[in-house]
């Protein structure tokens, strides 16, 4: 039998607050990342210790080959077509619970998926939670097709808006481009401080290449943060019209 990992207590924490969140027979998207790996290890450990049945839809290959090795069954969302709920991790979260995702390249996927769920909540330590978007770079996803000129329109409609800095290409330590699991690359935006989201998400959403970008605009209907002595605080917890 293997053995659970020893995981970070604030993840813990907020991952096994968000196990209870899910109800036998649920159609369940599965998030990515760190605090999302921390969530599929609990939430297997709660089916199989109950033995109810799940049906989940994954944000990511990597997800997807976790949970499956825990015993979780893995369907496509489309195969599923709606889901009850989807549980994942951010890389901040705003006091409007609007967010930014995709420090690990999935937000395409993760917001597909988000968005075709009646809630998404979202677990996170407490580092996560800021007072204005915009210190962890906002990573976009684009096609690789003509991607410096993509850059460059990105870069022009940044300082549109009164930004400045150039987009940088995520990259491996070898050097080769980030793949997302759509086969696009990655480029992260350091903007410090975002005065004016919903302007920033029109102007990417305009730029043709652009496949999606991490901005999290009234999707997340409520936040699970652990803190490092295991307990939690629930940010928000009404759904969002
Ligand atoms: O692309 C990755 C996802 O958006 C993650 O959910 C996000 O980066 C948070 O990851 P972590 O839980 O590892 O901080």
């Amino acid at each position: 039998m293997t053995a659970t990992p020893v995981f970070d207590p604030a993840k813990d924490a907020a991952a096994i607050a968000a196990t209870k969140l899910v109800q036998p027979g649920m159609k369940l998207g599965l998030g990515t990342g760190s605090t999302a790996v921390v969530f599929v290890h609990r939430l297997a450990e709660r089916v199989k210790a109950e033995g109810f049945a799940l049906r989940c839809a994954s944000t990511s290959k990597a997800t997807a080959e976790l949970a499956q090795s825990l015993g979780l069954s893995i369907e496509t969302l489309d195969e599923i077509g709606w889901l009850d709920l989807t549980i994942d991790g951010a890389d901040e979260v705003d006091p409007a619970l609007n967010l930014i995702k995709g420090g690990g390249a999935a937000h395409l996927r993760e917001k597909i998926v988000a968005t075709a769920s009646d809630r998404m909540v979202v677990i996170a330590d407490d580092s996560k939670v800021v007072d204005q978007l915009g210190r962890f770079p906002l990573p976009v996803e684009v096609i690789p097709f003509g991607w410096e000129a993509t850059r460059l329109l990105i870069e022009r409609g940044l300082a549109g808006l009164g930004y400045g800095g150039r987009p940088v290409e995520r990259r491996e330590k070898g050097g080769a481009p980030v793949l997302t699991d759509e086969g696009n690359y990655v480029l992260d935006l350091k903007l410090e401080a975002i005065s004016d989201a919903p302007a920033l998400a029109m102007m990417l959403s305009s730029v043709a290449g652009v496949v999606e970008h991490g901005l999290f605009l009234n999707i997340c209907s409520m936040a699970i943060i652990g803190q490092k002595d295991g307990t939690v605080v629930e940010l928000g917890g009404e759904d969002k019209a």
